[in-house]
């Protein structure tokens, strides 16, 4: 039942015409985010979408302060971005990046894991599983432009992008932490990270919950270039270029080739995943680490 709660609500959200979205921001023109005119922009408040149609290529920058916590919302209005990017054929890249300051994304928003019910968590973690296929079989190039800190649901999010820019900024670590929190990075996380670093490195990463500094990130090949934080940006404009030089189709088979596998597993036991994770995650030990973690970080304030 709560499952199909989930899913009409979420199918609820991905049928609405984009136009009546609550939040919606339609139409507002604005500076190029790559520069030029005749940018549009799109979206909702958490997830804006800055559009050049000239170039084929827009810009979905998370803005969800203060941490880009991936909450529900985010993660609802995140999937409907892109499907209106992916349907619009003007559009054949995007870069994913972050409108808060110092902050990629702080991953998944730990308040949606602890203290709700199961029809909660069950419509959650279908919404976390939406977002990971949908930008993992992505038929747009999809590059991170990381400007900031990248922990687990963070950094999972520019795995599934086809290449990674990161700041040059000590502060920038990226990794899959959840050991840290007394968590465990289900399987589907795991395969993306292994067919980004190989298996001996996510192995090592994963067990030790490591969140790796640039140069670290950039040489197991958790991101593909680091760059000084101004210049992150036209980075991931100019890698843009390279990957829309190779023709649509060759590059969308190739790229189905390698990672539909990887997706196919997670969508033949779609349901079995989130009975699973209702059970991880109602453990009142499981709740318990993430209560404590949620405290320490608050009381780091005070
Ligand atoms: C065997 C198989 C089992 C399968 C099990 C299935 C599933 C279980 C696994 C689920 C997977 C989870 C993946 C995740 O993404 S979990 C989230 C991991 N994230 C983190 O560890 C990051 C935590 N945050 C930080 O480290 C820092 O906040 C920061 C991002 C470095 C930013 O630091 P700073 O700028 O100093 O900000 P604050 O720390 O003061 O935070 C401000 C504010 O935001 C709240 N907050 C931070 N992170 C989160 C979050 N992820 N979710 C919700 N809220 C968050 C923080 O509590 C502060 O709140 P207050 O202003 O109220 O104090």
């Amino acid at each position: 039942m709560a499952l199909m709660v989930g899913a009409r609500v979420l199918a609820r959200n991905l049928l609405r015409p984009w136009s009546r979205l609550p939040d919606a921001v339609p139409g507002r023109t604005g500076p190029a985010a790559g520069g030029g005119d005749g940018v549009r922009c799109f979206g909702s408040p958490r997830v804006l979408v800055e559009t050049d149609p000239a170039k084929g290529v827009a810009v979905i920058k998370l803005k969800n302060p203060p941490v880009n916590s991936l909450s529900l919302e985010v993660l609802t209005e995140f999937v409907i971005s892109l499907e209106k990017l992916e349907n619009d054929k003007t559009f054949r890249g995007v870069i994913v990046t972050s409108d808060c300051p110092g902050i990629f994304s702080a991953g998944l928003d730990l308040t949606e894991m602890c203290g709700k019910s199961q029809a909660h968590y069950a419509e959650y973690w279908r919404a976390v599983q939406e977002l990971w296929l949908r930008l993992y079989l992505s038929n747009l190039v999809v590059i991170a432009a990381i400007n900031g800190v990248s922990p687990a649901g963070g950094c999972l999010i520019s795995l599934t992008c086809d290449y990674r820019v990161l700041a040059d900024n000590p502060k920038y670590s990226i990794g899959l932490n959840e050991t840290l929190l007394g968590i465990v990075a289900p399987s589907w996380f795991k395969d993306t990270l292994v067919n980004t670093v190989g298996h001996r490195t996510a192995e090592r990463a994963l067990q030790l919950g490591l969140l790796f500094p640039p140069a670290e990130a950039l040489r197991v090949g958790i991101v593909d270039q680091v760059v000084p934080e101004d210049q992150v940006h036209s980075a991931a404009l100019s890698v843009m270029a390279r990957w829309l030089a190779i023709p649509d189709h060759a590059r969308q088979l190739t790229k189905n080739l390698m990672r539909k596998p990887t997706a196919d597993r997670l969508v033949k036991q779609r349901d079995a995943d989130i009975q699973y994770f209702l059970q991880f995650i109602s453990r009142d030990s499981i709740q318990k680490s993430l209560r404590v973690y949620l405290d320490k970080l608050r009381q780091k304030k005070g």
